[in-house]
Protein backbone atom coordinates (compact mmCIF):
# COMPACT_ATOMS: atom_id res chain seq x y z
CA UNK A 1 0.00 0.00 0.00
CA UNK A 2 1.51 3.20 -0.62
CA UNK A 3 1.88 6.24 1.74
CA UNK A 4 0.68 9.64 1.01
CA UNK A 5 0.40 12.90 2.79
CA UNK A 6 -1.79 15.28 1.92
CA UNK A 7 -2.63 19.05 3.08
CA UNK A 8 -5.69 20.59 3.66
CA UNK A 9 -4.76 24.07 3.57
CA UNK A 10 -6.98 26.95 4.83
CA UNK A 11 -7.25 30.87 4.59
CA UNK A 12 -7.57 33.55 6.55
CA UNK A 13 -10.72 33.31 5.39
CA UNK A 14 -11.20 30.27 6.44
CA UNK A 15 -11.60 28.81 2.51
CA UNK A 16 -9.87 25.46 1.95
CA UNK A 17 -7.16 24.81 -1.45
CA UNK A 18 -8.68 22.10 -3.80
CA UNK A 19 -5.95 21.08 -6.49
CA UNK A 20 -7.29 19.54 -9.70
CA UNK A 21 -4.84 16.83 -11.46
CA UNK A 22 -3.81 16.98 -14.40
CA UNK A 23 -4.65 15.16 -17.35
CA UNK A 24 -1.36 13.52 -17.58
CA UNK A 25 -1.33 12.19 -13.84
CA UNK A 26 -2.91 8.90 -12.30
CA UNK A 27 -6.39 10.08 -11.59
CA UNK A 28 -7.08 12.40 -14.59
CA UNK A 29 -8.38 15.86 -13.33
CA UNK A 30 -9.95 14.43 -10.05
CA UNK A 31 -9.83 16.77 -7.07
CA UNK A 32 -7.50 16.36 -4.10
CA UNK A 33 -5.61 17.95 -1.65
CA UNK A 34 -1.95 18.50 -2.95
CA UNK A 35 0.87 15.89 -1.47
CA UNK A 36 2.42 13.26 -2.16
CA UNK A 37 4.18 9.68 -1.13
CA UNK A 38 6.57 9.78 1.40
CA UNK A 39 10.11 8.60 0.63
CA UNK A 40 12.20 6.41 2.79
CA UNK A 41 14.43 8.40 5.53
CA UNK A 42 11.64 11.62 5.90
CA UNK A 43 8.57 11.74 8.21
CA UNK A 44 4.93 11.98 6.95
CA UNK A 45 5.53 15.76 8.32
CA UNK A 46 9.25 15.90 6.06
CA UNK A 47 7.30 14.68 3.37
CA UNK A 48 4.44 17.08 3.23
CA UNK A 49 6.36 20.36 3.47
CA UNK A 50 8.76 18.78 0.83
CA UNK A 51 5.67 17.93 -1.29
CA UNK A 52 4.16 21.13 -0.93
CA UNK A 53 7.17 23.18 -1.85
CA UNK A 54 7.52 21.10 -4.92
CA UNK A 55 4.10 21.18 -6.14
CA UNK A 56 3.07 24.62 -4.91
CA UNK A 57 6.36 26.43 -4.44
CA UNK A 58 4.68 27.51 -0.74
CA UNK A 59 6.10 26.72 2.46
CA UNK A 60 3.44 25.88 4.78
CA UNK A 61 2.95 24.93 8.95
CA UNK A 62 1.34 21.86 9.93
CA UNK A 63 -1.62 22.91 12.44
CA UNK A 64 -3.30 19.45 13.02
CA UNK A 65 -3.12 15.98 12.03
CA UNK A 66 -6.71 14.04 10.86
CA UNK A 67 -7.36 10.19 10.73
CA UNK A 68 -5.68 8.27 7.97
CA UNK A 69 -8.18 6.91 5.13
CA UNK A 70 -7.37 3.53 3.61
CA UNK A 71 -8.59 3.25 0.27
CA UNK A 72 -8.84 0.45 -2.08
CA UNK A 73 -8.65 1.81 -6.25
CA UNK A 74 -9.24 -0.64 -8.64
CA UNK A 75 -5.41 -1.25 -9.29
CA UNK A 76 -3.56 -0.18 -6.17
CA UNK A 77 -4.24 0.92 -2.41
CA UNK A 78 -3.45 4.33 -0.40
CA UNK A 79 -3.55 5.31 2.68
CA UNK A 80 -3.74 8.96 2.52
CA UNK A 81 -2.60 10.55 5.69
CA UNK A 82 -4.02 14.47 5.67
CA UNK A 83 -2.99 17.10 7.68
CA UNK A 84 -4.45 20.67 8.63
CA UNK A 85 -2.06 23.55 7.54
CA UNK A 86 -1.48 27.20 7.28
CA UNK A 87 0.55 29.24 4.66
CA UNK A 88 3.12 30.69 6.03
CA UNK A 89 5.36 32.19 2.75
CA UNK A 90 6.06 32.65 -1.13
CA UNK A 91 4.33 32.90 -4.12
CA UNK A 92 1.40 30.32 -5.05
CA UNK A 93 2.90 28.91 -8.81
CA UNK A 94 1.10 25.44 -9.79
CA UNK A 95 3.88 23.05 -11.17
CA UNK A 96 1.69 20.41 -11.50
CA UNK A 97 -1.35 20.10 -11.32
CA UNK A 98 -3.92 21.80 -13.51
CA UNK A 99 -6.14 24.44 -11.73
CA UNK A 100 -6.64 25.04 -8.39
CA UNK A 101 -9.30 27.04 -5.89
CA UNK A 102 -9.45 28.40 -2.55
CA UNK A 103 -13.45 26.99 -1.56
CA UNK A 104 -15.78 28.23 1.46
CA UNK A 105 -17.31 25.26 3.00
CA UNK A 106 -20.52 24.89 1.42
CA UNK A 107 -18.47 24.68 -2.24
CA UNK A 108 -16.05 21.77 -1.34
CA UNK A 109 -18.62 18.90 -2.38
CA UNK A 110 -19.26 20.01 -5.67
CA UNK A 111 -16.16 19.11 -7.21
CA UNK A 112 -15.32 15.73 -8.51
CA UNK A 113 -13.02 14.34 -5.88
CA UNK A 114 -10.94 11.87 -5.77
CA UNK A 115 -12.09 8.76 -3.80
CA UNK A 116 -9.54 8.64 -1.14
CA UNK A 117 -10.41 12.40 -0.22
CA UNK A 118 -14.08 11.86 0.14
CA UNK A 119 -14.04 10.53 3.82
CA UNK A 120 -11.42 13.21 4.89
CA UNK A 121 -13.55 15.98 3.61
CA UNK A 122 -16.01 14.91 5.27
CA UNK A 123 -14.39 14.73 8.89
CA UNK A 124 -12.77 18.40 8.25
CA UNK A 125 -16.52 19.54 7.64
CA UNK A 126 -17.94 17.42 10.76
CA UNK A 127 -15.13 19.06 12.76
CA UNK A 128 -15.19 22.60 11.33
CA UNK A 129 -19.26 22.46 11.60
CA UNK A 130 -19.01 21.07 15.38
CA UNK A 131 -16.71 24.90 16.19
CA UNK A 132 -19.16 26.97 14.56
N1 LIG B 1 -1.19 13.94 -3.55
C1 LIG B 1 -2.35 13.34 -3.43
N2 LIG B 1 -2.49 12.11 -3.97
C2 LIG B 1 -3.69 11.53 -3.85
C3 LIG B 1 -4.78 12.16 -3.18
N3 LIG B 1 -5.85 11.33 -3.24
C4 LIG B 1 -5.49 10.21 -3.92
O1 LIG B 1 -6.18 9.25 -4.16
N4 LIG B 1 -4.15 10.32 -4.29
C5 LIG B 1 -3.36 9.30 -5.01
O2 LIG B 1 -2.14 9.07 -4.34
C6 LIG B 1 -1.10 8.72 -5.26
C7 LIG B 1 0.20 9.47 -4.98
O3 LIG B 1 0.12 10.76 -5.43
P1 LIG B 1 1.22 11.61 -6.23
O4 LIG B 1 1.34 11.11 -7.62
O5 LIG B 1 0.80 13.02 -6.02
O6 LIG B 1 2.57 11.35 -5.43
P2 LIG B 1 4.05 11.70 -5.87
O7 LIG B 1 4.06 13.08 -6.46
O8 LIG B 1 4.91 11.41 -4.69
O9 LIG B 1 4.26 10.57 -6.97
P3 LIG B 1 5.18 10.47 -8.25
O10 LIG B 1 6.57 10.64 -7.79
O11 LIG B 1 4.85 9.07 -8.73
O12 LIG B 1 4.67 11.53 -9.20
C8 LIG B 1 -1.64 8.96 -6.62
O13 LIG B 1 -1.98 7.73 -7.19
C9 LIG B 1 -2.92 9.77 -6.38
O14 LIG B 1 -3.86 9.48 -7.35
C10 LIG B 1 -4.60 13.44 -2.63
O15 LIG B 1 -5.49 14.07 -2.03
N5 LIG B 1 -3.37 14.00 -2.78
Amino acid sequence: MIQVTCALIVDDQNRLFAAQRSESMNLPLKWEFPGGKIEPDETTQECLIREIFEELNITIKIVKDLPTNIHNYPTFAIALIPFVCNYVSGELILKEHAQFKWLHKNELLDLDWAEADIPILHHYLNLINAKS
